[in-house]
């Protein structure tokens, strides 16, 4: 059995509505890529160092050791039952020539799937026989996925102060040899495991006969499909499955933007896994479809008597966490953008049972299944199909209709390998009986992954932790100064906000409201856990942060009042007076309740300096211009998180989110202070709640808000234009060059320039520019543009066509590195001024007349000597002249995209070299693999 017979998802699944949308918006090309990205995880994730406690530096020697204490922990290379079951493994992973194989996949798989390794593990049963005692696997008895005794490579990011790179490799091919008894869990559980997580019990679906604990499993993720049989209800409390959905946030919206039932917002199509938990995969890795069913298993219609399967009532644990899923603040989908969850919390708490199946059917059956499976990859069809056309029964796998047909793999009553996606082979803590019967705990230990990327959560708590690179630069665009009062309006569970207080270096005031007790308790507690004192968070729905006018001119006339207080209360200490001094003590009184609320007067919007140390500014409301810098990172669709399998948003809901966040950025504004500055970023692709946002508060606000290049820039330009559905709106090409999108697998390769706006279009290029040279004389100079600017670069290419005798654009889709830059690059060659072909060995120069295009470098050896002969030939002209400059990328670190410029980590690294490698090496080539993303900086006109 190997990865192939499963139906690998080459991309996330998306509401087809929401798919013909944002093809609409993107283009299918870019969407596919952005699509494919999500369904990985990133393998470049990030840690924040938190400078308050710790040095950038001295992280990285921490976490290096960490990461290698992690690895081996789980490796021993005396492993009896590794030695003995795996000794061929060990001695490939320990040569370390899968490892660079596997970092050169994880580059390549964008385009290609992975066929580079193939992993021999005919153990199966040999390693059943080692059941344990307690049920519980030790650790040592296991080992490691893809890097057994390697160290991790962690490097500081060469361009963002104090964020520390972890790179993981992937996806492996990992033929599991014929056999191996197989397990599959939930879609939660399945991203978890992408993540590095471990499986927990609640996540496990569905098992192979037979299996005990210190058994080798292939482990797979089933993935929901439509169930027609709901269409139009709303979700009930008991329908489980739907709360399979990623959470379209039905509460968050609020009142006026929830898509809700009620709302006259259709709800999203019912999606379910149709596994019952305690399903048995049959020897040809298919499993009952539990809607396929007559009747109960005898077990449940024990239980319930004659009641419908789904009103079974669940178990304690069950309730509460579909009690959790339902709430407004679930950590995941729209409401949280950063890291990953607790591996437990995570896989265990993802429940995919329909039924209150527990330990359920044929645990004692023995068949571990064969390779013969047959499927091929397709789509799920829709599973109305199997409800009016299967009345088969449970177990009745052998009627498995898996095909090559595409359409019909999932009709019949079995779901089969093609509707899973393969995740990786795992060492089973408990066997097969007790995964169904446990609520909580260990239940797979994984050794293989097809992902390798750590699980860096909880790493050295308090000195770093894991947040999205995208988030970090977001905060550093705000970059509050120490001693400003800032706010952070939807803060929980605080990963920005705690970056904020430290660019704040700890001083000054920081609020942060979110709607959610539970979780302001989180960003107290994170706080806490990272030695920031600045922080001051209270719960509070942030669109009625601001106070009414009213109650603020009454705020001012008491600060007045509390003034001429404070005022008497001197003269009449001086005097003696018994009166003054009454009215001094009740003008105190005021002056403290009162600034306890409005802590500065709307109209005393001096320094934020002028602000006490260690005074407070109270919970909302604030009066209008309180806050001199405003984080806004509202709830969105976090269609950017990543890895997910399936987005069930629907149209509606998306626009229900972006109306809602337009309520929030109202606020924004009024809160902010003339002068002060606004982020507003999401997690989301969505233009919707991104660009289209941005140009309304643009508009809204005209004349009082204006749009800050969102600097550093490490993303790409946001997109133009208008939307496609509703004709509103997006942004001008001078606003998108101030924004920074990331998309997600985007693989940046440097920092974004900014310039003047752009000069008016000419028609000097088409007059004459393009291939004046024919491709004689070789190339002198190349220029990365992205493709969004194509236009636009024309444009100014022609205004620079004067200076220079020719240019020439042409895309570049063929990296020779495999790797691919999405948008793709386009490559403008500016000639006649020779470059010297042999300064740069490592480089390849593509003709121009070479249809491809031209594909310079990849080296920044090359650039230099391209400057380097460009002055010598004509100093007049610049590198980047300065009309392209808002859609050139910084050649610094673009090019043939290789490998993280530390060693492959299957070697064994000596201390010394970790040392010189932990610097920061602006020199060496780079590339983040990012969630989606996107930020934009405002100012609010003094
Ligand atoms: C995207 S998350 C914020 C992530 C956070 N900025 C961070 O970096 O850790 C959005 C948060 O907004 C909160 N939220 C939603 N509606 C809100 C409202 N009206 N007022 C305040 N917070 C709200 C949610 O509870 C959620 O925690």
């Amino acid at each position: 059995m190997a990865n192939q017979h499963y139906g690998v998802r080459a991309a996330v699944r998306w509401d087809p509505a929401v798919e013909a949308y944002f093809t609409a918006c993107f283009g299918a090309a870019r969407l596919a890529a952005m699509s494919a990205a999500l369904a990985r995880p990133s393998l470049t994730p990030t840690l924040r160092v938190n400078t308050l406690r710790s040095k950038p530096q001295d992280v990285i020697q921490k976490l290096q050791h960490e990461l290698c204490i992690q690895q081996q922990k789980y490796h021993r290379p005396n492993n009896r039952n590794h030695q003995q079951h795996h000794g061929h493994d060990t001695a490939n992973t320990q040569d370390g020539t899968r490892g660079r194989d596997g970092e050169v996949a994880l580059f390549n798989e964008l385009q290609t799937p992975a066929t580079n390794t193939s992993w021999n593990l005919s153990d199966g049963g040999g390693a059943a026989a080692l059941t344990m005692a307690d049920g519980v696997l030790p650790v040592q008895r296991t080992q490691s996925p893809t890097i057994p005794t390697s160290k991790r490579t962690v490097r500081l990011h060469p361009r963002l102060p104090a964020v520390a790179v972890v790179f993981g490799s992937g996806p492996w091919d990992i033929d599991c040899g014929p056999g191996l008894p197989e397990v599959v869990i939930n879609r939660f559980a399945g991203e978890a495991v992408f993540k590095g997580a471990h499986v927990y019990a609640p996540g496990v679906l569905a098992a192979s006969g037979g299996i005990a604990a210190g058994d080798l499993v292939a482990v797979s993720a089933a993935l929901e499909r439509p169930v027609g049989h709901n269409e139009g209800q709303c979700a009930d409390a008991n329908a489980v499955e739907s709360h399979l959905l990623e959470p379209p946030d039905l509460s968050d919206p609020g009142p006026s933007a929830a898509p809700s039932c009620g709302t006259g917002i259709p709800p999203p199509p019912r999606l379910a896994v149709g596994i019952s938990r305690g399903a048995k995969v049959q020897p040809d890795g298919s499993v009952p479809l539990s809607w396929a069913r007559q009747t109960p298993p005898r077990k449940l219609q024990r239980l319930q008597g004659s009641a419908p399967l789904r009103q079974l009532p669940l178990r304690q644990p069950q309730q509460q966490e579909l009690r959790r899923r339902r709430k407004p603040g679930k950590a995941s989908g729209a409401e949280c953008c950063e890291g990953e969850l607790a591996d437990g919390s995570r896989a265990g708490a993802a429940l995919s049972t329909e039924t209150e199946c527990v330990g359920g059917h044929g645990s004692s059956s023995t068949g571990h299944g064969s390779s013969s499976n047959s499927c091929s990859v397709g789509s799920i069809s829709d599973s109305r199909d199997v409800l009016s056309s299967d009345n088969s029964e449970p177990g009745s796998s052998s009627t498995s209709s898996c095909s090559k047909d595409s359409e019909s793999s999932t009709s019949g009553s079995s779901s089969c390998r093609q509707d899973r996606i393969f995740l990786g082979v795992a060492r089973a803590a408990l066997g097969r009986r007790a995964m169904f019967r446990a609520h909580e705990g260990l239940a797979l230990h994984m050794e293989r992954r097809l992902y390798d990327v750590p699980s860096c959560n909880g790493l050295l708590r308090g000195e770093v932790m894991l947040q999205a690179l995208p988030s970090i630069v977001a905060a550093q665009v705000l970059n509050p100064r120490p001693g400003t009062s800032v706010l952070d309006m939807c803060a929980a569970p605080g990963g920005k906000t705690t970056l904020l207080a430290a660019l704040m270096s700890d001083q000054g005031r920081l609020v942060a409201l979110d709607r959610t007790a539970t979780k302001v308790a989180e960003i107290k507690s994170l706080a806490r856990d990272l030695g920031v004192h600045c922080v001051e968070a209270y719960q509070a729905d942030a669109t009625e942060a601001i106070m009414t006018e009213a109650a603020a001119a009454a705020a001012e006339q008491l600060t007045e009042v509390a003034a001429v207080g404070s005022h008497s209360q001197s003269t009449s200490t001086a005097s003696g007076d018994g009166v003054g001094d009454t009215i001094a003590v009740a003008a105190a009184a005021i002056h403290h309740s009162v600034s306890r609320t409005t802590a500065r007067g709307a109209a005393s919007m001096g320094p934020l300096s002028a602000i006490a140390a260690g005074q407070l500014l109270g919970p909302p409301p604030y009066p209008a211009g309180t806050f001199d810098h405003i984080l806004l990172d509202p709830p969105c669709s976090a269609l950017g998180l990543r890895p997910r399998l399936l987005h069930s948003w629907t149209l509606p809901q998306l626009r229900a989110m972006a109306a809602y966040q337009r309520s929030l950025i109202h606020t924004a504004v009024r809160l902010l202070a003339p002068g002060g500055e606004m982020v507003y970023c999401t997690c989301t692709i969505n233009p919707d709640e991104n660009e289209a946002n941005v140009a309304w508060a643009l508009d809204r606000f005209s004349g009082s808000l204006k749009l800050l290049p969102a600097e550093p820039l490490v993303g790409l330009t946001g997109v133009t234009g208008a939307d496609p559905e509703t004709g509103s709106r997006w942004l001008s090409e001078q606003e998108a060059a101030m924004v920074q999108r990331f998309d997600p697998g985007q693989l940046f390769p440097g920092r974004r320039t900014m310039a003047p706006t752009p000069p008016s279009p000419s028609s000097a290029l088409a007059a004459g520019g393009s291939r004046k040279n024919g491709g004689k004389e070789p190339i002198q100079r190349a220029v990365f543009v992205s493709t969004q600017r194509v236009t636009a670069v024309q444009e100014s290419l022609a205004e620079y066509a004067g200076t220079v005798a020719a240019a020439a654009v042409a895309h570049a889709n063929d990296y020779p590195s495999g790797a691919v830059l999405q948008p793709p690059p386009l490559v403008v060659a500016l000639s006649p001024a020779p470059v010297a072909r042999a300064a740069a060995p490592t480089a390849t120069i593509v003709d121009e007349d070479d249809d491809k295009g031209l594909m310079p470098h990849n080296d920044e050896r090359l650039w230099a000597a391209m400057e380097e002969e460009s002055n010598a030939s004509d100093p007049a002209v610049h590198l980047t002249p300065p009309p392209l400059q808002p859609y050139c990328w910084s050649l610094g670190a673009m090019g043939a995209l290789p490998l993280p410029p530390s060693p492959p980590p299957h070697q064994q690294v000596e201390e010394e070299e970790l040392d010189s490698r932990s610097s920061n090496e602006e020199d060496s080539p780079w590339m983040d693999d990012v969630m989606g993303f996107f930020i934009a900086r405002f100012q609010k006109v003094a």
